[in-house]
């Protein structure tokens, strides 16, 4: 099976976890994309959707789903999001499309973060992929030089890419992250970083992984 076509199995098994008359949290990115097409089959038995993004709000409208403002939203059960990387505790990272902050925001609200990924996300210790912190602007050097002496990691800007938020994100390289919990908290105490993109006290409580043998599910 291609990529996209886990990404499209796992986007269809989140339905399952989908909690008919409720408020949906949904994520960003190509896996969302599938699970938003998906939603679109039951939009008739869901209360609307949450999002992460304008991408993905601009994809639910288009398929006439109903787009609430999340400060209007005290709860909803679940949120359906992929992930960048996914270890064996259901810590995540995520950011590689630039929607982290918002991510958390609606992760927040949720009970549960199901997780939709195909399985060459599935990894033991992260950061092989560039761990993505957005970043006010003005802060983006120091929190560069920071990374380097705090953890050795190789730091730089996006190019090119502000968030919906007007930001800044700064990808970091040669990272192991061990310890993710630790390393969340500390970073997100620096002045200037808005959200790093690691999602440890928001992890997945489900990861549905696609595999060419089918959905995987893993519960954490
Ligand atoms: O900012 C983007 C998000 O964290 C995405 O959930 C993550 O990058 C995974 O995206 P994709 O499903 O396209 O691999």
């Amino acid at each position: 099976m291609t990529q996209d076509e886990l990404k499209a199995l796992v986007g269809q098994a989140a339905l399952a976890y989908v909690v008919p008359g409720s408020i949906v949290g949904v994520g960003t990115g190509s896996t969302v994309n599938c699970f938003i097409d998906a939603l679109a089959t039951m939009k008739d038995q869901i209360a609307g959707a949450v999002s992460s993004s304008i991408k993905s709000t601009e994809r639910l409208k288009a398929h006439g789903i109903p787009v609430l403002d999340s400060n209007e939203v005290t709860a909803i059960p679940v949120y359906i999001d992929g992930a960048d990387e996914i270890d064996h505790h259901g810590y995540m990272v995520k950011g590689g499309g630039a929607a982290l902050t918002r991510e958390k925001i609606v992760a927040d609200l949720a009970e549960r973060f199901i997780c939709i990924a195909d399985e060459s996300k599935l990894v033991d210790v992260m950061g092989a992929f560039p761990l993505p912190v957005e970043v006010i602007p003005m802060a983006a050097s120091q929190v560069i030089r920071r990374f380097a002496s705090q953890y050795g990691g190789q730091a730089s800007i996006r190019a090119g890419v502000t968030t919906d938020n007007g930001n800044v994100i700064v990808d970091v390289r040669g990272l192991q992250i061990s310890d993710p919990l630790a390393m969340e908290n500390e970073v997100n105490q620096w002045p200037g970083v808005v959200t790093v993109g690691i999602f440890g006290h928001h992890k997945a409580r489900v990861c549905l992984l696609g595999t060419s043998q089918g959905v995987r599910t893993l519960n954490f």
